[in-house]
């Protein structure tokens, strides 16, 4: 007797554990771990998905084990690998098991899809039975274990493969090609009949007879490397001489290839860093290296020597990006250097698309990964080395459950793996560089821009001087000057408006009325494109009134980013200057912010305007102007982390300025010259900044000297969400010795969404053995009030506090 533990589709704290299930006779070699199943569970006749983690040859429970009623996948979908890492993450993130192993699958699996066994070795006499002559075998539920079994062992002899197919979309492009029954001889035979003047099928003919082995070739690649019109293929086919048939074609994200570059001399900088790295990777030793090198210090070649080294070593390298940076530069940069090695992971891509990139790192065929986030879940093999670019960014956090931090997960699997993890920044996390100082992190310094470039020279603007104070607009005499001489000297500018949110919303400007959502304490998000009103938390949306619902007025203005009115006024001032402008409003549609990024590269513009999305990674040789509008809108988050964030914000877009040959000015303008975080940031100081940052973390008990976890509550009586906060906190303060600090329960910045009222309190403490469990415990016994419409979530180290 066989027995599978299984991971079950039902998100409840009771299930959150695997259940035993018998493997049928017919099933005995099919069924291993990292495969989906489905199962019965409960007492009716429900079915339902799960995941074998496990199987083994008896169990101790003494009644009758129900049987898997089919298998979902004929292939492992997670490695074991990634089976292992679920456990982990589930207790680490207090999520359920089932939501951390199907956040690691791309989408298009948890998603509505078909599956296809499809055919390796097309003559087999096997696989003529199976198919029975038709191209491809759905796998539905209705085959029997029988079929299954034959089917698993053609996989095995590899004669088949399965894939995966999205619903009503083809995961792959279908494209024309041309083949031909016609063998070598009777090709020459009947080219030798045409009339002389018919060159171009005599030019076909001939190039089919020499390429006999490489058919079937598709039309666009005949009609462009090998000059072959398809009026030739048209009349050639008529004559029977060949015929089209369609061929898939794998999608390839990367549109352009972009050309391909080899290594750079290395900085003296950049050898110690390579050289460090390297070692480690050599040793396999799982050490963490945090690259602390300021901007424009050439991180990214690091980056790519280090990963040749693990591919010469015959490993494979991870690489991860914030989402935003996941621009054609950064990507170019990698694909540049290794080519068709390379498999790209971002948002922009379709949930197809995202899945052929998956299947090719899935069968090995590419060594290096390259993505946001969730990339941390690529399913590589034998990682030699995983890089984290801006280590700093608190995208790298995932906001919903499972609330994870890719860089712990980075952590996690290098030590698996046994290979060196590498954070890289110009502003580390505060928590990073603490660690470094305690040497947990192997700290390397960069402490020069390539070329011995100087950093740009900083001017911080006092806005509440007179002088600036009288201006009518946002620009100040000093940044309007800076603008002038560099668009004189026909180099180009980046212009920063500072954003704390990313909407606009709608006012009047008769009654001051904004229109809010009626579900959500928020005010609803005005989308120019489609002339709608739209609440971004719970969907609901109206379209654009056209007079005041309060007083009736006609006069509604549209304010949030600000940057329509600041890019009116860069007209005004610089009637000649050509100005792109980057915001939520322009990069709604797909491939739009690159194209914008693009654009600005070939300096087809002179000023680059925008938000807090053009502060990082961007490398521009021209750009020597830096101006930042109003330096002071982050700092006034209520976040602990305000300071830190300004600072990061601040000294990434100062180093957007004089990277290459020219050197760089920055322009700051700020109601609080004085603040620490702007000063340090002007003199690109990470270390003063980090001292002074730390000194008052210690002061106000917060991170890095402790940790913290945030446990929310939601519910939709404002009253219940209030007293059932209070409980949590009872229930905390048993848990916790006297060490430990509660705040709250207090109301989040936006108190209620989707008509539900939130309520938080936050948990600071150093070492208090009992809280996990106790958390654990905690959900276990909420379970039964979620039916009253109760959320808990508990975010371990939160990287917002509102
Ligand atoms: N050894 C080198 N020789 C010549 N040029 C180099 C060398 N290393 C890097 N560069 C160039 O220097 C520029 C800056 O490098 P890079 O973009 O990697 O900086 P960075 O450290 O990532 O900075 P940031 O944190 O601001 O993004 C790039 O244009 C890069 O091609
Ligand atoms: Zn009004
Ligand atoms: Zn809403």
């Amino acid at each position: 007797m066989s027995v599978a533990e299984i991971i079950v589709d039902v998100p409840t704290m009771q299930t959150n554990r695997p259940f035993e299930y018998d493997i049928p006779e017919s099933l005995s070699e099919v069924v291993v771990p990292g495969m989906r199943v489905e199962v019965p569970f409960g007492r009716g006749k429900r079915k339902i998905q799960g995941f074998v983690m496990k199987v083994k040859d008896s169990s101790d429970f003494q009644g009758k084990l129900k049987p898997i009623t089919r298998v979902i996948d004929l292939k492992p979908v997670l490695s074991k690998e990634m089976l292992q890492l679920s456990y982990w993450l589930a207790d680490q993130t207090y999520s359920f098991q089932i939501s951390c192993l199907q956040t690691m699958l791309p989408s298009v699996m948890r998603a509505k899809y078909q599956q296809f066994v499809i055919p390796i070795v097309k003559d087999d006499p096997e696989v003529k039975v199976l198919l029975s002559n038709q191209d491809s075998l759905e796998i539905t539920s209705a085959l029997d274990d029988q079929t299954i079994r034959f089917i698993n062992k053609l996989r095995k002899n590899n004669k088949v493969d399965i894939q995966y197919v999205v619903k009503n979309k083809a995961v792959q492009v279908k494209r024309q090609a041309v083949t031909t029954d016609l063998n070598v001889i009777q090709l020459h035979e009947a080219k030798s009949k045409l009339r002389k003047n018919a060159s171009s099928q005599i030019k076909l003919l001939a190039f089919l007879a020499d390429h006999l082995q490489e058919l079937p070739i598709e039309y666009n690649v005949l009609e462009k490397d090998h000059g072959i019109s398809r009026s030739a293929i048209k009349t050639a086919e008529k004559n029977g001489l060949l015929k089209t048939v369609e061929v898939t074609k794998l999608r390839k994200p990367v549109g352009i290839t972009p050309e391909q570059t080899t290594k750079l001399a290395l900085t003296s900088e950049q050898q110690v860093a390579v050289d460090e790295i390297s070692q480690a990777i050599t040793n396999e030793d799982p050490q963490t290296f945090l690259i602390e090198g300021v901007t424009g210090s050439g991180k990214t070649e690091v980056y790519l020597q280090t990963i040749k080294k693990a591919l010469q070593q015959d490993k494979t390298a991870l690489m991860l990006v914030p989402e935003i940076s996941l621009t054609p530069q950064m990507v170019n940069r990698v694909v540049g250097r290794f080519g068709d090695q390379v498999a790209v992971l971002h948002s922009g891509l379709s949930n197809g698309e995202r899945y052929d990139e998956w299947t090719r790192i899935e069968n090995n065929e590419v060594k290096v990964v390259v993505g946001a986030r969730s990339a941390v879940f690529a399913p590589l093999n034998k990682i030699g080395l995983i890089i984290i670019d801006e280590e700093h960014e608190a995208s790298y956090k995932q906001d919903d459950n499972p609330r994870y931090h890719a860089r712990d997960v980075a952590l996690w699997r290098a030590k698996v793996n046994k290979c060196p993890v590498v954070l890289g920044s110009a502003t580390p996390s505060l928590e990073s560089r603490a660690r470094a100082e305690k040497g947990v992190y192997h700290l390397i310094r960069m402490k020069k821009r390539i070329n011995n470039q100087t950093l740009p020279h900083v001017q911080i603007v006092d806005m509440r001087d007179s002088e600036n104070s009288a201006v009518k607009g946002d620009f100040s005499p000093t940044l309007q000057k800076s603008l002038q001489e560099t668009l004189d000297n026909h180099d180009q500018s980046i212009v920063l408006l500072n954003r704390r949110g990313y909407s606009s919303f709608m006012m009047c400007r008769e009654c001051g009325f904004v229109l809010k959502c009626p579900n959500c304490d928020v005010s609803l998000t005005y989308h120019k494109d489609l002339r709608r009103m739209k609440c971004h938390y719970c969907g609901h949306e109206e379209p654009v009134p056209n007079m005041c619902p309060n007083c009736h007025s006609k006069k509604i203005g549209f304010y949030g980013t600000g940057t329509q009115n600041i890019e009116q006024q860069l007209n005004d001032l610089f009637p000649k200057a050509r100005v792109l402008r980057m915001d939520v409003d322009t990069t709604r549609r797909k491939g739009a912010h690159a194209k914008i990024l693009q654009q600005f590269g070939q300096h087809k513009a002179d000023i680059l305007l925008g938000t807090q999305m053009i502060a990082k990674g961007l490398d521009f040789p021209d750009v020597t102007l830096v101006g930042v509008i109003n330096a002071d809108t982050t700092l006034s988050l209520s976040d602990y982390r305000a300071s830190e964030r300004t600072f990061q914000l601040l000294t990434q877009v100062s180093g957007r300025a004089g990277r290459a040959q020219k050197t760089g000015h920055v322009v700051i303008q700020t109601f609080n010259p004085d603040h620490y975080a702007i000063k340090d940031a002007a003199k690109q100081d990470y270390e003063t900044f980090f001292k002074q940052e730390m000194y008052l973390r210690h002061q106000s008990n917060y991170t890095p000297y402790y940790f913290t976890t945030l446990v929310s509550v939601a519910n939709q009586d404002e009253g219940q969400t209030l007293k059932q906060a209070y409980w949590l906190k009872k229930q905390l303060q048993t848990a916790l010795s006297k060490d430990a600090i509660l705040l709250g329960p207090s109301p989040t910045m936006i108190s209620r969404k989707q008509n539900k009222y939130y309520y938080q309190i936050i948990v600071k403490y150093k070492h208090e053995p009992k809280l996990h469990e106790r958390l654990l415990e905690i959900l276990n016994e909420t379970q039964a009030d979620a039916k009253k419409g109760f959320t808990i979530a508990i975010d371990n180290e939160p990287q917002h506090i509102d």
